[in-house]
């Protein structure tokens, strides 16, 4: 995969980034495989929104991006939908469980 700094293109720049978009996708999927794992189980449909763990996943993604040189607020915001989504995807596997 060509690196940022080897880029002489916007052809370059945007196959990079289409191949990062599907670097970030597997990932994505893999996290929503947890999800599943949450839905299954947890024990009760209240539990599946966490409020005190949802802040401590936002505030490692700030953490996280700090550490990897990118905005801490884009990180924040990116984070707040990535677990909101995961929450609403989360009761639904739970409301298929039917108990
Ligand atoms: O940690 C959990 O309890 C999860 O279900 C995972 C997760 C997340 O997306 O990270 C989703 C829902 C909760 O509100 C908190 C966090």
């Amino acid at each position: 995969m060509i690196l940022p700094q080897d880029c002489t293109t916007m052809a370059d720049v945007r196959a990079g980034v289409d191949d990062i978009d599907r670097q970030l996708a597997a990932l994505i999927g893999t996290r929503f495989r947890f999800m599943d794992a949450a839905a299954r189980i947890k024990p009760a449909r209240g539990a599946v929104r966490d409020e005190w763990r949802k802040a401590q996943v936002i505030d490692n993604a700030a953490v996280n991006a700090e550490a990897n040189d990118w905005p801490v607020d884009a990180a924040r915001q990116l984070w707040e939908h990535l677990v909101e989504a995961s929450i609403g995807y989360e009761f639904d596997r739970f409301d298929e469980r039917g108990n």
